[in-house]
């Protein structure tokens, strides 16, 4: 059964057509891909499932719930969370800090209460605390909880975004690009945290991510948008040799794509991005 189906998405920006008629199908439990050139839509269309972004038509189900008819800051309650393509993180404050706003929307806590320090908002607190170590230990940084975040090397800081996404426990995560800019040691952490929310955790995940090997090695299926516009959906080896695929990924960039046996693998653009 799918927990996130989209259906039918248009945005415009001004004269823009960023999403055209976009559908896709994301069953419960798997990793689904996002990929596509520079430009294609793609954090669009998670703008749109987080609702930064309205789009000019279609429908996006959460569990059967229609999204968009819902108020922006009722998302996360339903248990959807996110990261984003550049980390967005408050680098002043400690990382405990920052995860705990994961948490922030959910809390039962009233302002007068926080501000009375009031038994029930004590109690509140400390559930959130122990939750944001927990979701620190998941990812392995629970001995820099008290550290600023400025502290932290650049991959570190891409696991601090994971924690604030998981310590709610959503069931859908959306991943924004969680291996770009990685080196390789950081980018190998990152795939097996993914690989482990998926087999330990249940959560569905929709990853965008230019480093098509991550792509091919982790999702069950993968969608691929070009200008807007769905080009190809299925599993990741047979999207890979999918010749509309390639061709976009070359037309885009000449000379970016193809392995020697003419699938994406090796010299994709996305790896170069990363890499540089
Ligand atoms: N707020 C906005 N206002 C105007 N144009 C926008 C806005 N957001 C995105 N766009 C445009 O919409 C198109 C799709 O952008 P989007 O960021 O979704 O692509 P993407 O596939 O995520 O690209 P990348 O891989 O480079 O991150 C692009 O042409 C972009 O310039």
């Amino acid at each position: 059964m799918s927990l996130l189906a989209v259906e039918g998405i248009t945005v415009r920006f001004g004269g823009l057509v960023a999403l055209s008629d976009v559908s896709l199908t994301v069953a419960e439990g798997t990793i689904h891909g996002l990929i596509g050139p520079n430009g294609a839509g793609k954090s669009t269309l998670f703008n749109v499932v987080s609702r930064f972004v309205q789009p000019a038509a279609g429908q996006v189900l959460f569990d059967g719930r229609e999204l968009l008819r819902l108020p922006p800051h009722a998302v996360g309650g339903l248990g959807i969370a996110r990261t984003f393509q550049n980390v967005l993180l408050c680098q002043r404050l400690t990382v405990l800090d920052n995860v705990l706003t994961g948490l922030h929307r959910s809390l039962p806590v009233s302002f007068w209460g926080a501000a009375l320090r009031l038994p029930a908002a004590m109690r509140a607190e400390e559930h959130a605390r122990a939750r944001a170590l927990e979701a620190l230990e998941w990812v392995g940084l629970r001995p820099w909880a008290h550290r600023r975040v400025s502290e932290l090397p650049f991959g570190a800081q891409k696991r601090v975004e994971l924690a604030r996404a998981l310590v709610s426990r959503p069931r859908l995560l959306l991943l924004d690009e969680p291996a770009a800019g990685l080196a390789e040691g950081d980018r190998r952490q990152m795939a097996a945290l993914i690989a482990r929310l998926q087999r330990e955790l249940g959560t569905t995940v929709v990853m965008v991510e230019h480093d098509l090997g991550l792509v091919m090695d982790l999702c069950q299926e993968v969608t691929v948008l070009d200008f807007g516009r769905v080009i190809a959906q299925g599993p990741p080896a047979a999207v890979r040799r999918d010749p509309t695929v390639i061709a976009a990924y070359i037309g885009r960039e000449a000379g970016a794509a193809g392995g020697p046996d003419g699938t994406l693998g090796g010299q994709d653009r996305g790896e170069q991005a990363c890499s540089s």
